[in-house]
């Protein structure tokens, strides 16, 4: 909405200069570009040219040698046309070209940009939003630079240029074209723009009663139930009577609109002629000359009709990219590509908070982590709990290094977390969320996520380990299969197989498991369970766990409430906890 309202304000200075940061993408192709203007000038100039020449046409029938003249003048006119057609080719040609090499430079650095952007940045904005940014912000910016662009440079020297050979023509009948002309079309634009609004509220008013309609006969239930078959018919006759009255009343303004134009436009044409065959009349026109004017008066005022559309298709240019802007002003995470990363052949996977202290930047007064201390031994399993908005989700995402704390410090293997490369520590870590999210590739795509390049025999051994090959065997293509948009066509526990075989493949040192709290059919679970079992297996695995016996067989428990440890130990010594929080937990979740 914010950015709607921007869009509409007009074009600001500050949004005017972040445009022209664009030209870091056109630079590489300016001669081009720059070859392309001068043939945009050449054609619109040829253009110009047109209407003089045709009037000469009209002249001619007067000199002596008349036939000589019309020949020549024609092949005048035909060497333009040519020309023009010459040009105008190039001219369309190079701009596409540097349009297409600017945008996909453009797109390629977007993207790049975004998704290295820190996790606190998907945070606060929405996914649609910064898709659009991708595809529809620069779709438009491609129609700006190949036709908006071209438009308004062609507008504006049919305006000026134009104005000037009839200055040239005739000073008097200028003066008098300009004092009517231009007003007429500027309030046939306004006139326009009024009822084109008109039509919107309409639009609106439409869309609200068909609203109506699709949401009482979905609910229809609900309508029936509550007989409210008749307040429904009320409603829906209000909105379709105001349809009716805006319809008419929109009706009357287009009717007033083209009688406006009728009598503005034929009139002001009208004024025109009348003023020129006076001239005429004293031998200060010729009527080619006439009739070359007139012609200009058509180009000049559609040019300057034109150019309301070409302004307001450049305000959401320069709109959208203020937006893209926007996002590269966004700091990046200091990530590294595979190549640069320094490998770490002896991480143990150990790691350390101390008095690790955080709260989102989005409410920087709730300390979602509060304090924090506790130490993971290479190997160790862990497993957290406590109660919902406790912050295990919020450790998680600590651990993988997704925000920064506030106050303390992690460590791993003894030393600072900023000390490593954030892809190198990135790599030794692998996440089995409680939501598995798969692409919508194949099945072999989504395991070899976890080590991209994997051969054959790693993608099946690992979905073997992950108790995932005999269901992927079963399906008729195999590690083929596509699993459909995000993972819909497996069941809840196929994902999270799958899920289990990339991270098997990574063969981090550190596991995150989000343990799933949706009911898995018990055999499935079992299947699921004994995967994670072998997953954990020599590695150190911090468990946010649901399940008895995740938390029974973990080496250590933490508890968490509040943003703090509050109790920690393995299941039997907290158990013992009178009045304990796991042993409230525990009585509560798992009946014991
Ligand atoms: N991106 C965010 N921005 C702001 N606050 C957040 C964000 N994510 C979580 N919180 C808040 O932080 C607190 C801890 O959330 P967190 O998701 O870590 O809890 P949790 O223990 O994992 O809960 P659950 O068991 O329900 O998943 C909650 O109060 C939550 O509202």
């Amino acid at each position: 909405m914010a950015e709607e309202k921007k869009k509409r304000k007009g074009i600001s200075k500050a949004a005017l200069k972040k445009s022209f940061r664009l030209y870091k993408y056109v630079k590489p192709y300016r001669g081009e570009f720059a070859i392309g203007l001068i043939f945009l000038v050449l054609s619109s100039a040829a253009n110009l040219a047109f209407p003089k020449y045709l009037g000469d046409l009209v002249d001619a029938t007067k000199s002596e040698d008349i036939f000589e003249k019309i020949n020549e003048i024609i092949l005048i006119l035909a060497i333009i046309l040519v020309a023009q057609a010459v040009v105008s080719f190039f001219r369309v040609l190079l701009f596409v070209n540097v349009t297409q090499k600017t945008l996909a430079n453009l797109r390629q650095e977007t993207y790049q940009h975004l998704i290295q952007l820190p996790i606190s940045f998907f945070n606060r904005k929405r996914v649609g939003e910064l898709n659009s940014r991708i595809s529809s912000d620069i779709s438009l910016l491609q129609e700006t630079f190949t036709t908006t662009l071209a438009e308004f440079i062609r507008q504006i020297i049919v305006i000026f240029g134009g104005i000037t050979i009839l200055l040239v023509t005739s000073p008097q009948l200028t003066f008098f074209m300009l004092m009517v002309v231009p007003l007429v079309i500027v309030l046939a634009v306004f006139f326009g723009r009024f009822i084109r609004s008109y039509a919107k509220k309409m639009q609106n008013e439409v869309a609200d009663s068909n609203t109506i309609v699709e949401e009482t006969l979905q609910g229809i239930f609900n309508v029936k139930a509550y007989a409210n078959e008749f307040f429904e018919i009320a409603r829906y006759r209000k909105r379709t009577d105001e349809v009716a009255r805006l319809g008419m009343k929109g009706g009357l303004y287009r009717g007033a609109f083209s009688s406006f134009m009728v009598l503005g436009m034929f009139g002001a044409m009208v004024a025109v002629i009348w003023q020129g065959v006076n001239l005429m009349a004293n031998n200060e026109l010729q009527p080619g000359e006439l009739m070359s004017f007139l012609f200009y008066t058509a180009f000049i005022g559609g040019s300057i009709g034109g150019l309301a559309s070409v302004y307001a298709n450049l305000q959401k240019a320069i709109g959208a990219t203020e937006a893209l802007m926007d996002i590269f002003d966004e700091g990046k995470e200091e990530l590294q590509a595979k190549e640069d990363r320094e490998p770490l052949p002896n991480f143990k996977g150990e790691f350390e908070l101390k008095n690790l202290s955080f709260s989102y930047p989005n409410r920087p007064d709730t300390k979602v982590l509060n304090n924090l201390s506790f130490e993971v031994k290479a190997g160790e399993q862990i497993a957290v709990v406590g109660p919902s908005g406790a912050g295990k989700s919020t450790l998680v995402s600590m651990i993988l290094n997704f925000y920064q704390p506030e106050s303390g410090e992690l460590l791993f293997d003894g030393r600072p977390a900023t000390d490593y490369q954030l892809s190198a520590l990135r790599d030794h870590m692998a996440v089995v969320p409680q939501d598995v999210f798969l692409f919508g590739g194949s099945i072999r795509e989504n395991i070899s996520y976890g080590k991209p390049g994997a051969s054959e025999e790693e993608i099946i051994e690992a979905a073997q380990k992950a108790n995932a090959w005999s269901f992927i065997q079963e399906f008729p293509e195999g590690l083929d299969t596509l699993v459909g948009e995000r993972g819909v066509q497996l069941s809840g526990g196929q994902r999270q197989r799958v899920a289990i075989a990339r991270a098997i493949l990574k063969d981090p040192r550190i596991l995150i498991l989000d343990e799933a709290t949706s009911a898995l059919d018990s055999e499935s679970e079992r299947l699921v369970q004994d995967a994670l079992d072998h997953l954990m297996k020599g590695r150190t695995s911090l468990v946010i766990a649901h399940r008895l016996a995740t938390v029974r067989a973990a080496d250590r428990i933490l508890v968490m409430d509040h943003g703090e440890l509050v109790e920690m130990g393995t299941h039997e010594e907290l158990i013992q906890k009178e009045d304990g929080i796991y042993q409230n937990l525990s009585q509560l979740q798992f009946n014991t």
